[in-house]
């Protein structure tokens, strides 16, 4: 049986840190060393203070705590942690494409080669490789034909293990996991990985096929699960001009037990890093083999939630008399969801680029995303320079800051704490007459109407 007693993971991002942080907590007899070109993350990786650790998750600072120095740690020496390691774990970013053949859908795999050719480079002793990060279909094949034409005659054996983790869940979605799923073809090296997942995860919830189903299923979970956000988002805006209300129609579909009940909760549209990405590199792939009705289906879960995020803005629009020209909007939440600080293709960015087009101003609350990320966020749509965005968007640090003197309140995250304000107090310093766009379905509409609210809220 092949022995693992160092693993390395390279990028220490929001799969990378969070994953090792459980297998070292897990593995103890394991030395799990989580390597990134990234020095500042690192440092925060490493900081004392566990409050400044680089990724906000519920429950992350307590084992990151207990395992730190023991046998977690974290470097920026990629090159010594790849020599020592038994099994090297790729968790980098994974991009949807920016330029040449496939922009705008492909994913860009210049960060998965340069490990691999680093990979190959460094490595003297026999490896096991992993892709951790998100693929395209039979990139296996590629990183096989790098490491094996490039390296020093050593052996490398690959593995594809997704991670399914969701960001805000993520250590309760590590310690408790559906399913692990790996993909190889080297029993022995399959075998070293499940005895990993096997310190803490039932082996009925460990799942072995081949490398190519291994890559394919976390494109397609990642693909069904939007499709139900878009699909239960179709339907709110039937819901909207019939009367019907889409948290009825979803509670009513979800009893069926074919159907469940999870992932149907309407909203102003999905976001995060890889819902987005891993359709449009679905959508590619299914293109590049000529199956363009499977593309064009695909393509359609996107098509909505882009519809979503510009319906709900433009709701707010003609809701307010047809113009937001200098009036103030302000925003509850601008990460992607709630318990996380990422904002990565958060559907805020989006409502907010189209509000300011249309010359509104808008004052930003949210919980755990700074300033700065907020205005590199608008920064890199490009619509407008820094100076302009820093002029029309304002970043607070108090909700009740944000929604003074304000004509208009969207709610753009699930932050459970948007449900506890004092609302009457909100209420009277606002324009009037004072509304409020609940693009998540989060507070009550009854309360908010009888306080003086006009309440607009998805699929009602
Ligand atoms: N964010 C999420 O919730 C999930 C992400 N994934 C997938 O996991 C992968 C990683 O995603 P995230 O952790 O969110 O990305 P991330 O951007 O937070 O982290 C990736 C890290 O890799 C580092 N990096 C890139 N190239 C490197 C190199 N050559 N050497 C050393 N470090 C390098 C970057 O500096 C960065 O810190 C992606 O493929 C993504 O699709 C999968 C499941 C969940
Ligand atoms: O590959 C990934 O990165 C991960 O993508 C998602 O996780 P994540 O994007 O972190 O968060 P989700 O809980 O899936 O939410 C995604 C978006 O959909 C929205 N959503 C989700 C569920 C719902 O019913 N309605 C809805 O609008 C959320 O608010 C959020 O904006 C998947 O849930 C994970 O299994 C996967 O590992």
């Amino acid at each position: 049986m092949r022995k693992i007693n160092k693993i390395a993971c390279i990028g220490a991002g929001y799969v990378g840190g969070p994953t090792m942080a459980v297998i070292a907590q897990r593995n103890p007899n394991i030395d799990v060393t989580v390597v990134d070109l990234n020095a500042i993350r690192i440092a925060a990786w490493n900081d004392a203070d566990l409050t400044k650790l680089p990724i906000y998750e519920p429950g992350l600072d307590q084992i990151v705590a207990e395992a730190r120095g023991r046998n977690l740690f974290f470097s920026t020496d990629v090159e010594s942690a790849i020599d020592q390691a038994d099994m090297i774990f790729i968790s980098v970013n994974t991009p949807t494409k920016t330029y040449g053949k496939g922009k705008g859908q492909a994913a860009d795999l210049k960060f998965i080669e340069l490990c691999a050719r680093q990979i190959a480079r460094v490595a003297t002793t026999d490896k096991i490789v992993v892709e951790k990060s998100t693929l395209p279909v039979r990139t296996a094949e590629a990183l096989k034909s790098i490491l094996h034409n490039t390296g020093n005659n050593v052996k490398f054996d690959i593995l594809s293990n997704p991670e399914f983790l969701a960001e805000g869940t993520a250590v309760s979605d590590l310690q408790n996991p559906d399913r692990v799923l790996i993909g190889g073809e080297s029993q022995e090296a399959i075998q070293a990985l499940v005895n990993i997942y096997a310190t803490w995860v039932p082996s009925e919830r460990i799942i072995t096929t081949n490398l190519w189903s291994s890559e394919l299923s976390k494109l397609v979970a990642n693909a069904f699960l939007a499709q139900r956000v878009s699909s239960i988002n179709a339907i709110s805006e039937l819901c909207e001009v019939t009367g019907a209300d889409v948290n009825e129609v979803a509670h009513a579909i979800g009893m069926d037990s074919r159907i469940g009940s999870k992932f149907l909760k309407a909203s102003v549209g999905f976001g995060g890093s890889c819902f987005q990405k891993d359709i449009l590199n679905l959508v590619y792939i299914a293109k590049s083999y000529g199956l363009q009705e499977v593309a064009d289906y695909w393509e359609q879960v996107i098509i909505m939630n882009d519809h979503q995020k510009i319906r709900f803005a433009d709701n707010i629009i003609k809701t307010l008399y047809n113009t937001v020209n200098g009036k103030n909007i302000a925003f509850l939440g601008w990460s992607f969801k709630k318990d996380t600080n990422d904002t990565r293709e958060s559907a805020a960015i989006y409502v907010a680029d189209h509000l300011l087009d249309e010359q509104a101003t808008i004052t930003v609350y949210d919980p755990k995303v700074t300033a700065e990320q907020i205005y590199a966020d608008l920064d890199y749509l490009g619509t407008r320079t820094s100076e302009e965005n820093r002029k029309l968007v304002k970043v607070v640090n108090d909700p009740y800051i944000a929604c003074q003197d304000a004509h208009a309140i969207a709610v753009l995250t699930e932050w459970d704490a948007f449900k506890t304000y004092n609302w009457k107090l909100i209420y009277e310093n606002m324009y009037k007459p004072a509304f409020v766009f609940d693009g998540r379905n989060l507070l009550d509409k009854k309360q908010l109407n009888e306080i003086g609210f006009q309440f607009y809220s998805i699929g009602q």
